[in-house]
C-alpha cells in the first residue's frame, strides 16, 4: 500500500475529536490515579480493566476511587472470566455499592476457553442481569484492524447482534476499539461500521504516550499490527527503539481524515467518534499529553483564526 500522504493537521478537527476523552486503568493503578486526578477533567470516563491478575476487592476499590474522585467508572466485565452467574451477580451488586454500574465495558475476554458459562459477551448481555443493576450504557469491543483469534465475518456478527441486543433492552451502546498505530485502517473501519448502518458513538483505542518497546511488547500480547511503515507513520523508528513516543501524529492524521471524509465522496458519515487511551501503566503521562495536545491545538486554532 504507497504510503499516504498525511493530511495537514486540523486543528479544529483534532480539538473536536479529543474533547470528551475517555482513559483506562488497571486495578492496580489507583494510587496512579490519585496522583494524576488534578489533571483529568472531571467526569471523565474511566475504564478499570479486569485482567488475570487483580481480584474483585481491587477491581471494586479502583471503580470506588474513580467514582469517588468525581470521575465516571466503566468497569470492565470480560464473560470468559466469570466462573457463574452467581460471580456476576456477585460483581455487579459491589460495583452497585459504590455507584460503578451505569457504564459498563462487556467484552469477550482474552481467555481461549470461558472459565464459566459466557462463551462471549453477547450472552452476557442476554442474561438480562445488566437492567438489574442500573446499567444505563454498555460498551463493546470494535477491531479496525481484526483480532489474530477472530474471523472478521465473525466479529461483524458479533457487533450487529450486540447493538440489536442493547437496542431491545433499552440500554445505549458504545463502541470501544483495540488501539492502533495506522489511521487507514481505522477510519475504513469507522465508515464500514457506518455503512452497516451501526451508529453507536466510537471510541478509537489510542496508544497513550509510552516507552516504544513497551508499546510494541502490548502490540504484540494484543494482536495489534505494528510494522516497520506504520510505526515509522506513527512517529517512532524500529531503528531508535529508546524514549517514548506520544500518539501527536495518529490523532491529528485521524482528525484530518474524519474531516476529509465529507458525505458523498463514497464515505458515510463518521457520527460521533472519540478518543480512548489506553495509559499502558502511564495515567499520570496520558493526563499530562492530552493537556498539553489540547492546549496546544487551541493556541494554533486560536493564532490560525488570528491571521
Ligand atoms: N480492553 C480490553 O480488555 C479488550 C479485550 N479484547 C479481547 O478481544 C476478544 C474478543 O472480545 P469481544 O470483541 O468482546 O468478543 P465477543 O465476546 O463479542 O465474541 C465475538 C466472537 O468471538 C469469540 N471470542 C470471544 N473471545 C474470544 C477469545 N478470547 N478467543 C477466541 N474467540 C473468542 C466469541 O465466541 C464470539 O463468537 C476477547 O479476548 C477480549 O478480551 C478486545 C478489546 C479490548
Ligand atoms: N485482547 C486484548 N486484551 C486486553 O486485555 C486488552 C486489549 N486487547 N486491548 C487493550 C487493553 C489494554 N490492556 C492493558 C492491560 C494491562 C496493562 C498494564 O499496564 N499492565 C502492566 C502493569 C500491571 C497491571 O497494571 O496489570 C503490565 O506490566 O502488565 C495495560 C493495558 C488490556 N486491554
Amino acid at each position: 500500500m504507497a504510503t499516504r500522504i498525511m493530511p495537514a493537521p486540523n486543528r479544529a478537527a483534532s480539538l473536536e475529536l479529543i474533547k470528551n476523552f475517555s482513559l483506562e486503568m488497571t486495578g492496580k493503578d489507583i494510587a496512579a490515579l490519585i496522583e494524576a486526578k488534578d489533571k483529568i477533567p472531571p467526569r471523565t470516563r474511566i475504564n478499570v480493566t479486569f485482567l488475570g491478575n487483580e481480584d474483585l476487592e481491587m477491581r471494586v476499590a479502583a471503580a470506588k476511587t474513580v467514582r469517588d474522585l468525581g470521575f465516571v467508572p466503566v468497569p470492565h466485565v470480560p464473560a470468559r472470566r466469570l466462573a457463574s452467574k452467581g460471580g456476576l451477580e456477585r460483581f455487579l451488586r459491589r460495583l452497585q455499592e459504590v455507584d460503578a454500574t451505569e457504564h459498563l465495558f462487556v467484552v469477550g475476554g482474552d481467555p481461549a476457553e470461558p472459565e464459566g458459562p459466557y462463551e462471549d459477551s453477547l450472552a452476557l448481555i442476554n442474561t438480562g442481569l445488566l437492567q438489574q443493576f442500573g446499567v444505563r450504557e454498555v460498551g463493546i469491543a470494535g477491531y479496525p484492524e481484526g483480532h489474530p483469534d477472530i474471523s472478521t465475518e465473525t466479529l461483524w456478527r458479533a457487533l450487529a447482534d450486540k447493538t440489536a441486543a442493547l437496542a431491545e433492552q433499552d440500554i445505549d451502546a458504545a463502541i470501544l476499539t483495540q488501539f492502533a498505530f495506522d489511521t487507514d485502517p481505522v477510519a475504513d473501519w469507522i465508515d464500514a461500521v457506518r455503512s452497516r448502518g451501526i451508529m453507536a458513538p466510537i471510541r478509537v483505542g489510542t496508544p497513550g504516550p509510552a516507552g516504544i518497546k513497551r508499546l510494541l511488547g502490548f502490540a504484540r500480547r494484543f494482536g495489534v499490527g505494528a510494522n516497520a511503515m506504520i510505526v515509522k507513520k506513527y512517529g517512532f523508528s524500529l531503528a531508535n527503539l529508546m524514549g517514548d513516543a506520544g500518539p501527536d501524529r495518529f490523532v491529528n492524521d485521524l482528525a484530518a481524515v474524519l474531516a476529509e471524509r465529507a458525505p458523498g465522496q463514497g464515505h458515510h458519515l463518521p457520527g460521533q467518534v472519540g478518543l480512548h487511551f489506553y495509559t499502558f501503566g502511564g495515567l499520570l503521562a496520558t493526563a499530562d499529553w492530552v493537556r498539553h495536545f489540547t492546549a496546544d491545538a487551541g493556541q494554533a486554532g486560536r493564532q490560525g483564526a488570528a491571521h
